[in-house]
C-alpha cells in the first residue's frame, strides 16, 4: 500500500503523523511511504531521517493526498484537507467530529473510509489511540494551570505548592480517566491539595486504592462540582463519553462561586468542551477570561510538547496503520472489532452512533457499512 503522512496545518501543530522508526516498519512489511517535505521538520525528524528509512519526500500536501491510499496524520482534517480526500481513500488519525459539523459533511462528502484514533478501543474497556495524547495532556494541564495563576497572566497569584508555612493551592479534576489521574499526579507532584471526581463508583475506588490519603476522590454531583468550584484555584475539565460531545458541568452562573483569578482549563474542549463558557483556543493564544476566571480551552494541547506527543502517539498508531495496511482496510475492520470502533465515516455513512445522534445523521452500523 502507499502511505501518505502530509504534514500539520493546524495552529502551532508539529506532532507528525509516522515518526522514521514507524516508516521503516512499513517499508519492511512490503508499502511505500510518502512524506511531504518538514513533516517533521520542527521536532528532530529532518526529511534526510525520512529517507534514510526508505520514504520518498513530496514536495506538497497535494501530491501526497492524490497519490496515497492511506492518508495518516495527526489531528482532524481541516476544510482544505477534507477537500483533497478522495472516496475510497483511508484517512486514520483524530476526529472529534460530535462537535464539528463542518468537518463531518466534509468527510461524507468525500466518500473517504474514516477511521479515528479517539473511538479505537482495546480489550480493557479503554482507548488506546487516544490515552498517549490524554496523558500528555493531563500532564500539561497543570503546567497550564499553574502558568495561568501567576499575576502577570491574570491570575490569582498563587503557587500550587505553597511553601512551608502557607497553603499549598487547591485543584480540582472533573474526570478520572487518563487525562484525570495524569493531571492529579502532577498536581499532587508540585505539592498542591487535590479532588477529582468521576461518576464511575469503581473508578474512583481504583484510584482510591492507587493514592490512598493523598488524594480526596468525590462523586461527581453538581452539588459536589459547585462545593469544588468555591474552594479550588484550578478546575480541570476532563471528563469524555467516547465519541459523544461533552456534557456541560460548569454553567456561566457558576463561576461567580470562583475566587477572582482562579483558572479553568478545559481538556475536553475537544469533544466540546465541559464548561458553558469554554470554547477552543490555540497554542498562539491560549486563555482568555470570561467573569474574572482565567479559561485555557487549547484544543490540541500535546501539540505543544511535539516531539514527546509523536513518539507516544505513534508508538500506539503503528499497530494499527500495519494492520491496516498489511491487510487492506475492509479485512482489517472485519478482523479487529477494536479497530472497527475507529470507524466514524465510510463511503458517506456515519458508522458511530454518538456522532449519528448529536449531528442528525442516520447511523449506519460500521459491519453494514465495511460490507455494502
Ligand atoms: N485538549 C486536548 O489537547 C486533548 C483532549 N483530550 C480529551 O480529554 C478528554 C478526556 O479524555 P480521557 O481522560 O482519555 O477519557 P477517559 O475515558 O479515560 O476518562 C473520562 C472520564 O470521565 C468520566 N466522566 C464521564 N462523565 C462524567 C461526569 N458527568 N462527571 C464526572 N466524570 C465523568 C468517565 O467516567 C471517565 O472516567 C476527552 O475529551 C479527550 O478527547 C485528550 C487529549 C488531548
Ligand atoms: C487527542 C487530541 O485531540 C490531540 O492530541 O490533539
Ligand atoms: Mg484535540
Amino acid at each position: 500500500m502507499l502511505i501518505g503522512v502530509p504534514k500539520e496545518i493546524k495552529n502551532h501543530e508539529y506532532r507528525v503523523g509516522l515518526t522514521p522508526a514507524g516508516v521503516k516498519e512499513l517499508i519492511r512489511n512490503g508499502h511505500k511511504v510518502l512524506v511531504q517535505t518538514l513533516a517533521g521538520g520542527g521536532i528532530g525528524f529532518p526529511d534526510d531521517q525520512y529517507r534514510a528509512a526508505g520514504a520518498e519526500i513530496a514536495s506538497d500536501a497535494a501530491s501526497v493526498f492524490a497519490k496515497a491510499e492511506m492518508i495518516i496524520k495527526v489531528k482532524e482534517p481541516q476544510p482544505e484537507e477534507c477537500k483533497m480526500l478522495r472516496p475510497g481513500q483511508i484517512l486514520f488519525t483524530y476526529l472529534h467530529l460530535a462537535p464539528d459539523p463542518e468537518q463531518t459533511r466534509g468527510l461524507i462528502d468525500s466518500g473517504a473510509i474514516a477511521i479515528a484514533y479517539e473511538t479505537v478501543t482495546d480489550a480493557r474497556g479503554g482507548l488506546p489511540l487516544l490515552a498517549p495524547m490524554s496523558e500528555v495532556a493531563g500532564r500539561m494541564a497543570i503546567q497550564a494551570a499553574a502558568h495561568c495563576l501567576e499575576k502577570a497572566q491574570g491570575g490569582s497569584g498563587v503557587l500550587l505548592g505553597g511553601v512551608p508555612g502557607v497553603a499549598p493551592g487547591k485543584v480540582s479534576v472533573i474526570g478520572g480517566g487518563v487525562v484525570g489521574i495524569n493531571a492529579a499526579r502532577m498536581a499532587m507532584g508540585l505539592g498542591a491539595e487535590v479532588s477529582i471526581l468521576d461518576r464511575s463508583l469503581p473508578r474512583l475506588k481504583e484510584l482510591d486504592m492507587i493514592f490512598g490519603g493523598r488524594l480526596k476522590t468525590l462523586y461527581s454531583t453538581e452539588d459536589a462540582i459547585e462545593n469544588e468550584l468555591a474552594g479550588a484555584d484550578a478546575v480541570i475539565g476532563a471528563v469524555l463519553v467516547p465519541g459523544a460531545a461533552a456534557p456541560k458541568l460548569v454553567r456561566r452562573e457558576q463561576l461567580k462561586l470562583m475566587k477572582p483569578g482562579s483558572v479553568l482549563v478545559d481538556v475536553a474542549i475537544d469533544q466540546g468542551g465541559c464548561f458553558e463558557t469554554s470554547r477552543a483556543t490555540t497554542h498562539q493564544n491560549p486563555t482568555y477570561g470570561v467573569d474574572g476566571i482565567t479559561h485555557y480551552c487549547v484544543a490540541n494541547m500535546p501539540g505543544g510538547v511535539a516531539r514527546t506527543s509523536t513518539l507516544a502517539l505513534t508508538n500506539a498508531t503503528l499497530p494499527f496503520a500495519l494492520a491496516l495496511a498489511n491487510r487492506g482496510w475492509k479485512q482489517a475492520l472485519l478482523d479487529d472489532v477494536h479497530l472497527r470502533n475507529g470507524l466514524n465515516i465510510c463511503r458517506g455513512n456515519v458508522t458511530y452512533e454518538a456522532v449519528a445522534h448529536d449531528l442528525g445523521y442516520d447511523y449506519v452500523p460500521a459491519l453494514t457499512a465495511i460490507e455494502a
